[in-house]
């Protein structure tokens, strides 16, 4: 005697076709990530990281979305497979700044580079660095900078080397959902590109070698078309102010734009300092994270 089959049945044999076709489609997205990767070649360097383009994929996805399942359970599950992808053509490995009272940035970078790809947790943002530096990590989560860091981070990536760490994203993407700890965002460094996608962040550090107040900064960044909507400073001595204006510092400005290392905008900055001596490079950016309800 066969079963009755309920209207219930039909509703999971239905499922049942449709992750049948997901699976299918995972297979063939796979086999074109090999493709890419063997196009891309020199697995050594971490070129196969595109985080302007993950950023790209995700935000096209959530302009589509309508529906009920949830938008941040979509950027989950393709933040899992753009890892996976990732690490498909080259090493991969995350090195989280996560010591035992700061939880919360393993679970964004967690959250951010999937469940199975290598990540080890470091007691210093400075160590999370030095990890990509040396390539035991291809990516550091470090927090997004604060003002009054006693040792910002940032300041070991200021350098003019093409082949420097710099910041490639910020962390959460797609929500903090339930992840632990301080309501602090993350930063991601690796030694990728950091490449424009419509709506961007760029950070550029300016070492200025004598008296120039963060006002004036201010002005004449507007003044060249460089945005600010963020400023941390740093002194030589060893200590962070408010408004530095003084003796030599280094300051982090976030700009609201794209900024190519090569932008003649940075230029202009350089030649309307006058007589005092300032320094600027780009020290990555990123891709403005969605703004999932
Ligand atoms: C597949 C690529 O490599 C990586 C994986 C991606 C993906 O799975 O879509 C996207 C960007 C890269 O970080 C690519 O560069 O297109």
């Amino acid at each position: 005697m066969s079963p009755t089959r309920t209207p219930l049945d039909d509703l999971r044999r239905e499922i049942d076709q449709i992750d049948d076709a997901l699976h299918d489609l995972l297979m063939r997205r796979a086999a074109l990530v090999e493709r890419i990767g063997a196009a891309k070649g020199s697995p050594g360097q971490a070129v196969y990281l595109r985080p302007g383009r993950e950023a790209s994929i995700l935000r096209r996805l959530m302009a589509r979305h309508t529906g009920s399942f949830p938008a941040q359970a979509v950027v989950r599950i393709w933040r899992e497979m753009i890892s996976a992808f990732t690490r498909m053509q080259g090493p991969f490995a995350i090195a989280v700044y996560a010591p035992e009272d700061k939880r919360g940035f393993w679970d964004v970078a967690r959250d951010h580079y999937g469940s199975s790809v290598p990540m080890s947790a470091v007691n210093t943002p400075a160590a999370a660095l030095r990890a990509v530096s040396d390539g035991t990590a291809t990516v550091g989560v470090v927090p997004y900078p604060a003002e009054d860091d006693k040792d910002p981070w940032w300041r070991f990536l200021v350098s003019a080397d093409a082949n420097r760490p710099r910041v490639v994203a910020r962390l959460p993407f797609g929500g903090r959902g339930n992840a632990r700890g301080e309501n602090r965002d993350a930063l991601a460094i690796a030694v990728a590109a950091h490449e424009p996608t419509g709506d961007d962040r760029t950070l550029l550090s300016i070492e200025i070698g004598g008296a120039l107040s963060r006002g004036r900064l201010k002005d004449m960044l507007e003044a060249c078309g460089l945005p600010p909507v963020n400023f941390c400073t740093w002194h030589a001595g060893g200590h962070a102010t408010d408004h530095g204006g003084g003796g030599p510092s280094i300051h982090l400005v976030e700009i609201a734009d794209f900024v190519d290392p090569a932008d003649p905008r940075l230029t202009t900055l350089v030649e309307r300092s006058g007589d005092i001596p300032v320094r600027v490079n780009t020290v990555g950016g990123y891709a403005v994270p969605l703004n999932l309800a």
